[in-house]
């Protein structure tokens, strides 16, 4: 399997002290990549990397080979590399089918300008209606977003960034706050996401079960390194995971 996304050597020093160090990570075409470690092991900021949010001191970012190191994050999306939205971005007054449709909006190239009134387009809400399909809350498309419960939330947030079916979606803690008995629903529609679009997935994950269960593979930092990137089973395996995980030294 061809690689859609690299990093090669990527480092992030803040004042002196280096948070990210060499950082190099190939994301397989059509696979699902969990990103674990300790707190504090650098995972955000590899993800801010990805998504644009922050500016490495030193390595490369490649988006199916088109250097996207410096680009601005509205670049990234429209190569196809696009990161979930936020619980918090969303208009919780706007029914569920318009916050997908303005999602829509945006990706045919509309404006998101407020003051002005969005025509809506047919392409726009058949994008959004599939959109909602594909994530299982089309039962809800008329109910306003502020009142679904926290789990379909974060499938409208998902919903929201695979309006236009992007290359690689990137998720930041896709089930953080979710209750258990809600995890398992979302991890399906993850793994839907991709088997029906064959969306590229990368994303950061606290919890071992989920990646284990969810992700081919797992990157798994530590101290602002990567330490393994394997499938769960070998990463499980190896020892200086299991060092990193248990807070001996390495
Ligand atoms: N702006 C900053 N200034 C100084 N240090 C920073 C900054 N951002 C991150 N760090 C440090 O860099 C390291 C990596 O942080 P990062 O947030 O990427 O880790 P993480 O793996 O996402 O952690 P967590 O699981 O706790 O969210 C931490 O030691 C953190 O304190």
């Amino acid at each position: 399997m061809s690689a859609i996304l690299e990093t090669h050597g990527l480092g992030v020093a803040i004042g002196g002290v280096r948070i990210l160090s060499d950082v190099s990570l190939s994301v397989r075409r059509g696979e699902i990549m969990a990103v674990l470690g300790p707190n504090g092991a650098g995972k955000t900021t590899l993800f801010n990397l990805l998504t644009g949010l922050r500016r490495p001191s030193a390595g490369r970012i490649v988006l199916n080979g088109t250097d996207i190191t410096g680009a601005p994050v509205f670049r990234r999306a429209r190569l196809g590399l696009v990161r979930s939205f936020q619980i918090t971005s969303l208009f919780p007054s706007l029914t569920v089918l318009e916050n997908a449709r303005l999602a829509a909006q945006v990706h045919l190239g509309g404006s998101l300008a407020l003051w002005r009134r969005v025509r809506p387009t047919d392409a726009a809400v058949a994008m959004a209606r599939a959109a909602l399909e594909t994530v299982g809350i089309a039962e809800y498309a008329d109910e306003p977003a502020g009142s679904l419960s926290h789990g379909a939330k974060r499938k409208l947030e998902v919903a929201l960034a695979i309006v236009g079916k992007p290359a690689v979606l990137l998720l930041d803690e896709p089930t953080a706050g979710m209750s258990a008995e809600d995890v398992p629903e979302l991890t399906e529609v993850i793994r839907r996401v991709r088997d029906r679009h064959g969306t590229t997935i990368l994303l950061v994950e606290h919890r071992m079960d989920v990646a284990i269960g969810l992700a081919d593979r797992m990157a798994v930092m530590h101290h602002g390194t990567l330490l393994a990137c394997d499938t769960p089973d070998a990463v499980m395996a190896d020892p200086l995971v299991q060092s990193a995980y248990l807070g001996e030294a390495l």
